[in-house]
């Protein structure tokens, strides 16, 4: 098992445009151009994953697939990508562009059956993105309660899934620091290896993420911090170097 810290900058595709949100509410987007542009400069820097989300997707305000397969297909590094991924059309699509893994969602929430037979299916292929307020999970591009974490996350253990995503939406585009508490609490529930997501801010941040890799933190994303400058991500590279 790896003991250094994954990092997996985000790309977050709204409307043709790499955007980040604030909490994942809609209308709250900063536009940092393109993402086919957004994603080879964090290749550039040395990315060995790349977090690519079609918001649009997410939302059910329509979709950006085609150029969120342009972008997948031209990474050389591994891709993990999300938004959208319902059923078995949406799911063929995403393995299509040659994704390393895909992140679901809203389907882990509201049609388990399904999400159980393509774990069966896919295996570590298939990760489940735990967004959560509190520990209440949400939906649809976070705006739809769907039940408690913790009883989601056992059923999903028990289902073989691979990975979680976890996201605290309160921390989410914020830059006020990952829910570090919540972290630990989901690594005391599962022995499944979990990627931190919302409110890095500082590479004291990722540090701190990376002192939970023996818990069972094998990643991050990072997203805001990257587009705000706060750090370079060969800064970040360098800080959860082991
Ligand atoms: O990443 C975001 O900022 C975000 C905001 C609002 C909704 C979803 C968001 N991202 C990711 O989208 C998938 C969920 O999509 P779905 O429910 O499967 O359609 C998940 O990875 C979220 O973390």
């Amino acid at each position: 098992m790896s003991r250094t810290l994954e990092l997996l900058p985000a790309v977050d595709v709204r409307d043709g445009q790499a955007v980040r949100l604030v909490h994942g509410e809609s209308g709250t987007e900063t536009s940092y151009g393109s993402p086919l542009e957004a994603a080879l400069a964090w290749q550039r820097s040395g990315a060995e994953w790349l977090h690519l989300v079609d918001l649009d997707a997410a939302f059910g305000t329509g979709d950006n697939r085609a150029l969120i397969a342009e972008v997948a297909r031209a990474m050389d590094i591994k891709v993990e990508l999300s938004g959208g991924i319902r059923d078995d059309e949406t799911l063929a699509a995403a393995l299509a562009t040659g994704c390393t893994r895909v992140n679901l969602g809203t389907a882990a929430l509201e049609t388990p059956e399904w999400v159980a037979k393509v774990i069966a299916e896919h295996g570590d292929q298939i990760a489940v993105g735990l967004d959560v307020r509190g520990t209440t999970l949400r939906g649809r591009g976070w705006t739809r309660d769907g039940g408690d974490l913790y009883e989601t996350l056992a059923r999903l253990d028990s289902e073989g899934c691979a990975r979680y995503v976890v996201t605290d939406i309160a921390k989410d585009g914020t830059l006020q620091g990952p829910n570090l508490e919540l972290l630990r609490n989901v690594c005391a529930v599962t022995d499944r290896p979990v990627v931190a997501s919302g409110g890095v801010s500082s590479l004291d941040d990722l540090r701190a993420i990376s002192e939970l890799v023996p818990l069972g933190v094998e990643g991050s994303i990072v997203g805001k911090a990257l587009y705000a400058k706060a750090f370079t991500l060969e800064e970040a590279l360098a800080a959860v170097a082991s």
